[in-house]
């Protein structure tokens, strides 16, 4: 059975994710978190993957609300093996998690960056006097906040069903339709037949209308492409790197032919996977 890392410990949306990633390949069996192994940070977790640790890693990479998670997209530009076997889409309904009796007595409240600011205009109209402090993950605190009712995590309901602890707002994210995809990452090519594919590269500065270039490889051959994001190379200011996400299969030969016209102009291209993505409606534990 496959060995799954993830950003830790129990109770994490990326665990919700690697549970739904087990019942899409195993779909006769229970899925279980006996193969699952948390990870502190997305970086770790990714690594664990390309080091052969783990079959497979289950990250995050982009939300509805707050955009790219740029630690998942740095990670597969660096990445030299990894490939994206399966994405996956899930409902994210934040709960804020307290053994405090009144919203008044919490003081501090833990959470992942981007659980956070999924919340902020919650926080500042209910907990305007409260310290947010950000954590490796949303459960990272769950056992602080089960000793001291100042304290409050925002995650899952799954979280505080399984750290036993009790809900005093949910759900508390500013837009109900707060959703965020997940990649499966792993070393071999995926089993499953895919229906989108990512790309990243980055571009020569010195040529002009390098990026043009690049976008009019597939719009002259009607590829559809979901999604382009730019991060910093970190070589020097005003270079980036480019993700992009593509409607159709690697092995279209119409894609096929714009690849080998985008090696002409780009400086360095990477293939990050061709994958099926899975997007739920409501998550299997919510
Ligand atoms: O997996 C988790 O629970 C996390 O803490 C990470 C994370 C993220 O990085 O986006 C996952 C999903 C939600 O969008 C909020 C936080």
């Amino acid at each position: 059975m496959t060995t799954i890392a993830y950003l830790g410990p129990a109770g994490t949306y990326s665990e919700i994710a690697a549970l739904r990633y087990l019942q899409l390949i195993y779909p006769d069996l229970e899925p279980d978190s006996s193969r699952m192994i948390p990870y502190s940070t997305i970086p770790q977790a990714i690594d664990a993957a390309e080091r052969g640790q783990v079959e497979v890693a289950v990250v995050p990479v982009e939300n509805s609300i707050q955009g790219g998670v740029t630690m998942t997209l740095d990670s597969l530009w660096q990445s030299e093996s990894l490939q994206i076997q399966q994405a996956i889409v899930l409902p994210i309904a934040h709960a804020l998690i307290s053994c405090a009796q009144n919203l008044e007595d919490i003081q501090t409240v833990y959470s992942h960056p981007q659980s956070l600011a999924q919340c902020q205009r919650w926080l500042e109209r209910h907990l305007p006097k409260a310290r947010q402090i950000a954590t490796d993950s949303n459960t990272d605190r769950l056992h602080q906040v089960a000793e001291d009712a100042t304290l409050a995590a925002i995650a899952s309901k799954y979280a505080a069903e399984i750290y036993s602890l009790p809900i005093l707002n949910f759900p508390i994210n500013d837009r109900p339709d707060n959703c965020t995809r997940f990649l499966v990452l792993g070393r071999t090519a995926p089993t499953t037949q895919g229906t989108h594919s990512s790309l990243a590269f980055s571009l020569d500065r010195n040529m002009p209308g390098a990026l043009v270039k690049t976008l009019s490889v597939f719009a002259e051959r009607q590829i559809n492409l979901s999604r382009i994001e730019s991060r910093p190379t970190k070589r020097s200011l005003g270079e980036y790197i480019f993700f992009i996400d593509i409607e159709a299969p690697i092995a279209d030969p119409n894609l096929d032919e714009a690849l080998e016209e985008l090696k002409n102009v780009t400086e360095n291209l990477k293939i990050l996977g061709s994958y099926a993505i899975a997007v739920d409606d409501i998550a299997i534990v919510t």
